[in-house]
């Protein structure tokens, strides 16, 4: 049989490409490779502005669909997972080493790489994985082939992380300083593995290319791959994933990187049960995938992106700062406690020009109702000496005070929450509101919100003020509510809306644990 091989002339391609025509040779055939030149290939304009890595991909595919040529080698971990119209995946030969290598200067290995080393990888998976292992080095955004990759260590880089696959099969291992373990950077799904593709009615080729097929490699990549697509991840998402299939069994690790750390499972079943196997992984690392969530602008918004729900954005509220300098009169009064009850107010004051690390006076405490705030403090360069100490909020900041007297300044929104001054003016102090900002409700909803809000799964509510203008400008009863912090949850129940979770901590990850009870309550 006289078979032409659609290739692209990369380096790793014609590599890949001769590896399975001398496969084919072995089997008495005779193969010849055919060069195809792809946009990706020919363009220096950014992978995403022509479309991803399917450029890539397109031409050759192009090339063996129109005839020109019987088949074409992938790397299975660039091809999307959706399946390409009149083509098949008529084999996936044995796999090569699935795992990710470090190539560092200095022989260094990942432990042993100096702090603020930089590491080059353009892979969202492979930098995430970096951060959590080692966040004290830095990682720089690199493109290109591998050996232009791997060229720069010792130049601007001291290290590259790359397939050692790809390594392996270019000739390049001696570059390899160490190979990583799964827990400190899992592979892409079906890393390692080659996918041979022809037209979906070319049996002699279908039934040629089934003698390269590796049924334990496919049963494997194709686990790992399931994996990613249940949990709505693209290529782009910082996932990885590991399967080996052992005798009748299917057993897969997973990680998906979610911003602040990551979620793992491992998975073992039956191979006839892989599409489930599949769902349960998907489950446990992206337990919110899916979720439909309404939310301010925020950085929880990104956070929940990482978490793999379906986000919209929509602002409720526009902050206004007012004039700064009555809480500036106020601190030559000395207060004894100034507490803080948003990082809001603290970016207000600090962009409205108050040094607030030299202008408050020595002797007073700072107080902050919760983490968020606490940290905007502490990056304003203030010691925060009283914070709850369970749970966060208003009630809770008033239960760790002593009792008065004493002067307290509550610097913030002109029409704060009243829990805090309540709860201390019970305890004896002298409560001093000062407003520094106005909270206005915006005037109207973006229309694709306004449609979308009765199928919203939830809405999270922020802010008093933000359940407020919501009420206002949207039908009643809205989708349930997730509020951030009890003060939020009671001003949303009062307007009527559905409270079915509240955030215990005011923070991205008292947020993501409120949704995941949610979800399991529901399920
Ligand atoms: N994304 C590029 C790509 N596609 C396949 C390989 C290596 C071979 C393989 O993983 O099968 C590489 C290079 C790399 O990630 O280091």
């Amino acid at each position: 049989m006289q078979i032409r091989l659609a290739t692209r002339g990369s380096r790793l391609a014609l590599a890949q490409s001769g590896l399975i025509a001398d496969a084919l040779r072995n089997l008495g055939a005779e193969v010849e490779l055919v060069r195809v030149r792809t946009l990706g290939d020919v363009s220096t304009a950014p992978l995403s502005s022509l479309g991803g890595v399917g450029v890539f991909v397109a031409a050759v595919r192009e090339a063996v669909l129109a005839g020109d040529c019987d088949l074409a080698v992938h790397s299975l971990k660039d091809l999307p997972t959706r399946p390409a119209e009149g083509l098949t995946i008529a084999a996936i030969p044995e796999r090569e080493d699935a795992r990710d290598a470090l190539c560092a200067r200095n022989n260094f290995t990942l432990d042993a790489l100096p702090a603020g080393s930089w590491v080059g990888t353009g892979s969202p998976r492979r930098a995430a994985q970096l951060a959590l292992t080692r966040p004290d080095l830095r990682v720089a955004d690199i493109r290109g082939n591998v050996d232009t990759r791997l060229a720069r260590v010792g130049k601007d880089l001291d290290a590259v992380v790359l397939a050692a696959a790809g390594l392996h099969r270019l000739g390049l291992a001696g570059a390899i300083t160490q190979y990583l373990g799964t827990l400190d950077m899992m592979p892409a799904p079906a890393q390692g593995a080659l996918a041979i593709e022809c037209r979906s009615d070319d049996l002699p080729m279908i039934e040629l290319l089934a003698r390269l097929d590796d049924p334990g490699t496919r049963a494997a990549v194709e686990l790992e791959r399931a994996a990613m697509r249940a949990v709505e991840a693209g290529c782009a998402a910082p996932f990885g994933a590991l399967a080996r299939a052992n005798l009748g069994d299917l057993s897969i690790h997973a990680v998906l990187a979610t911003g602040a750390g990551a979620r793992r499972s491992i998975v073992v079943g039956p191979i006839a049960s892989a599409d489930e196997l599949a769902l349960r992984v998907a489950a446990e690392v992206a337990p919110l995938r899916g979720l439909r969530v309404l939310i301010p602008p925020s950085g929880l918004a990104d956070v929940l992106e990482a978490e793999r729900t379906t986000v919209n954005t929509q602002a409720f509220t526009v902050t206004e700062p007012l004039a700064v300098r009555p809480f500036v009169q106020a601190l030559t009064e000395a207060p004894d406690v100034i507490a803080f009850t948003s990082a809001r107010t603290v970016r207000v004051l600090t962009e409205g020009g108050v040094d607030l690390a030299t202008e408050i006076p020595l002797g007073t405490t700072i107080a902050a109702v919760g983490d968020a705030t606490a940290a905007a403090l502490r990056e304003a360069g203030l010691r925060v000496g009283l914070k709850p100490t369970n749970g966060s909020g208003g009630a809770a900041l008033a239960g760790v005070f002593a009792d008065g007297p004493g002067t307290v300044l509550i610097p913030g929104a002109a029409d704060p929450a009243p829990d805090l001054a309540e709860a201390l003016a019970a305890r004896g102090w002298n409560v001093v509101p000062v407003p520094v900002y106005r909270t206005m409700p915006v005037t109207s909803v973006d229309a694709t919100i306004a449609d979308a809000w009765p199928d919203y799964d939830v809405f999270v509510v922020t802010a008093p003020s933000v359940a407020r203008a919501a009420s206002e400008l949207l039908d009643m009863p809205g989708p349930p509510v997730v509020a951030l912090g009890a003060t939020s949850a009671a001003a949303a129940a009062a307007l009527g809306f559905d409270v079915v979770g509240t955030a215990t901590e005011a923070t991205a990850a008292g947020l993501v644990d409120a949704l995941v009870a949610l979800r399991k309550e529901q399920s």
